[in-house]
């Protein structure tokens, strides 16, 4: 018999999928799922990424088995998986969405392509987003994102013929066997497209007019936002498919509707971000390990310190901002974009740490992790892409801004429940009586800070604005303008050194 294998990766669903459509019409279709030890055995890979997998993989097989189909899983190397099923029964061709993930998912889809050339397999590939393959510069990438966004959303098929048995229980391992030792975030969002969907009628019905004014604070953020990340970065929900359903909400809206209106146009610059950022990764593999502009080697790499390091990941550095903001994101695997963005730029100046080890740290941490956005946020947050604003994040003064009444912090860090509101978001300066009234005692229940701000934050932007102020540091910027900037709103200049649409990222949080 004659069938296809539809390989699932980060594209968790069955609407809107081409692969599985296009598979579906031709004949029998074989759903595949590959846990791949290699890939949870990376450093960017945690326990609660693949608690999310899981559970929408559940959702998936039961979908499948709706349509009178299944979804088959293997452990084990893709070729290696491949092959087997190949030499049991070999099928036509594979099919799969692309995939711009870390350098090991590009190498195994390498891999992957190789051995389909070898076997004379076809090896299909579509795009589940506007990120475009082989893109060799920006003029005119954004015309080609709206024009796929456009698109009429593929269609699920009504019936499946599955090529192999479809009577199995679905067995999945759990994080212990694939080595995942880091504890699951125990108060996560649940995996699997229904949780997806529910999520999104929910933000577009109902939360989105608090979207506008409400997705800088920590505390509006967790419900102003959409919270759709995790089902867009692992597929549970198609881009396109929020796209469209939130350009009918916007027609749909009544006159009146300002707020809600507001809400939803910034919602949808946010999934163009969302492509943008990914194509970046897309057309430079090379951004996830090493900076983007290389002027900026060496200039922070040899100043590593493990004691700075253990204090942000341990939630220690004493700047009671940071130290709640990782303490949530330990429990619930999100923050929204000023929080990270805060936890990134305190690494980068004050901490002065270089962004790799700390990419990788909040990589495990984010249930969405999506390479893309990641490591282009991570350079962008830490001056090292040489096209964007050095924006440096004064973590005393985003307590002030967004959280002035001290809830946020309070609620993630218990011992700073009974310090006075006068010395909330610098407790360490509390005077000795002041400490001994509250029952804190500065040095033991809560952290010294490891440095101190102003002058490691002055010492910092110092060193930056000397590298970016070099002649031939401007010169090679151009060429980084040329592949990945913007070109939406006035086209940027080199010598302007920043991208329209990023500056409005940036001012808009
Ligand atoms: C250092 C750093 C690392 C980040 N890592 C990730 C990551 O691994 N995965 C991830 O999905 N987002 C990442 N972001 C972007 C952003 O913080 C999250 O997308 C957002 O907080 C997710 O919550 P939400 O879905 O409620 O966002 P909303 O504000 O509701 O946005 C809707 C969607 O738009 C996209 N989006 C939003 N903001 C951005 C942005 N600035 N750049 C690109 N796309 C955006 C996301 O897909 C998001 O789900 C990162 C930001 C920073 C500063």
């Amino acid at each position: 018999m004659s069938y296809r294998v539809v390989w699932f990766k980060r594209d968790l669903r069955l609407h809107d999928h081409t692969p599985l459509a296009e598979a579906a019409r031709a004949g029998p279709v074989l759903c595949l799922y590959v846990v791949e030890p290699g890939l949870w055995a990376q450093p960017d890979a945690s326990a609660r990424q693949w608690g999310f997998v899981r559970e929408s993989l559940r959702d998936l097989d039961r979908a499948l088995k709706a349509l009178g189909a299944r979804l088959h899983v293997r452990v084990g190397d893709a070729v290696d998986v491949l092959a087997r099923l190949h030499a049991q029964q070999p099928f036509s061709a594979l099919h799969a969405h692309e995939e711009t993930g870390n350098t090991w998912t590009f190498d195994r889809d390498r891999s992957v392509a190789r051995w389909c050339r070898a076997q004379g397999v076809r090896y299909r590939e579509w795009p589940q987003t506007g990120v475009v393959r082989g893109l060799r510069e920006r003029d005119g990438w954004q015309g080609r994102r709206d024009a796929f966004m456009a698109l009429p959303q593929v269609v699920c098929p009504s019936g499946l013929v599955d090529a192999g048995s479809v009577d199995q229980p679905l067995v999945l391992p759990d994080a212990s066997s694939l080595g995942l030792r880091e504890a699951d975030a125990a108060r996560r969002q649940r995996g699997g497209r229904q949780e997806g969907l529910a999520v999104l009628r929910s933000f577009l019905e109902s939360r989105s007019h608090r979207y506008r004014g409400g997705i800088s604070s920590p505390l509006s953020a967790t419900t102003a936002c959409s919270r759709l990340s995790p089902y867009l970065s692992h597929g549970c929900l198609g881009v396109r498919e929020v796209e469209q359903a939130t350009r009918d909400q916007l027609a749909s809206l009544p006159p009146d509707a300002h707020q809600q209106r507001l809400g939803l146009v910034g919602f949808r610059s946010r999934l163009a971000w969302h492509d943008h950022f990914i194509q970046k990764l897309e057309s430079e593999p090379e951004l996830e390990w090493r900076n983007l502009h290389r002027a900026y080697d060496g200039l922070r790499e040899d100043d590593w310190s493990d004691e700075r390091f253990a204090a942000l990941v341990q939630g220690r550095t004493g700047w009671p901002m940071v130290d709640a903001c990782v303490a949530m994101l330990r429990e619930t695997g999100w923050l929204n974009f000023r929080m990270r963005a805060m936890l990134v730029s305190v690494a980068a100046y004050p901490l002065w740490l270089h962004w790799r080890e700390v990419g990788l740290w909040l990589a495990r941490q984010f249930v969405d992790y999506e390479p893309g956005i990641h490591w282009s946020q991570l350079q962008m947050q830490s001056g090292t892409t040489g096209i964007n604003t050095t924006r440096v994040y004064n973590p005393i003064k985003q307590a002030r801004d967004q959280d002035p009444q001290g809830r946020f912090v309070r609620r993630w860090l218990a011992a700073l429940r009974r310090v006075p509101d006068t010395w909330l978001f610098e407790p360490w300066r509390m005077p000795p009586d002041t400490q001994a009234r509250c029952g804190v005692r500065v040095g033991v229940d809560i952290p010294v800070p490891v440095v101190d701000l102003d002058a490691a934050l002055r010492e910092a932007k110092a060193r930056v604005h000397a590298l970016r102020a070099r002649p031939d540091v401007q010169a090679a910027e151009a060429e980084i303008v040329r592949r990945h900037a913007s070109r939406s709103g006035r086209r940027e200049q080199p010598s302007r050194r920043r991208s329209a649409a990023e500056m409005a990222q940036q001012e808009l949080f």
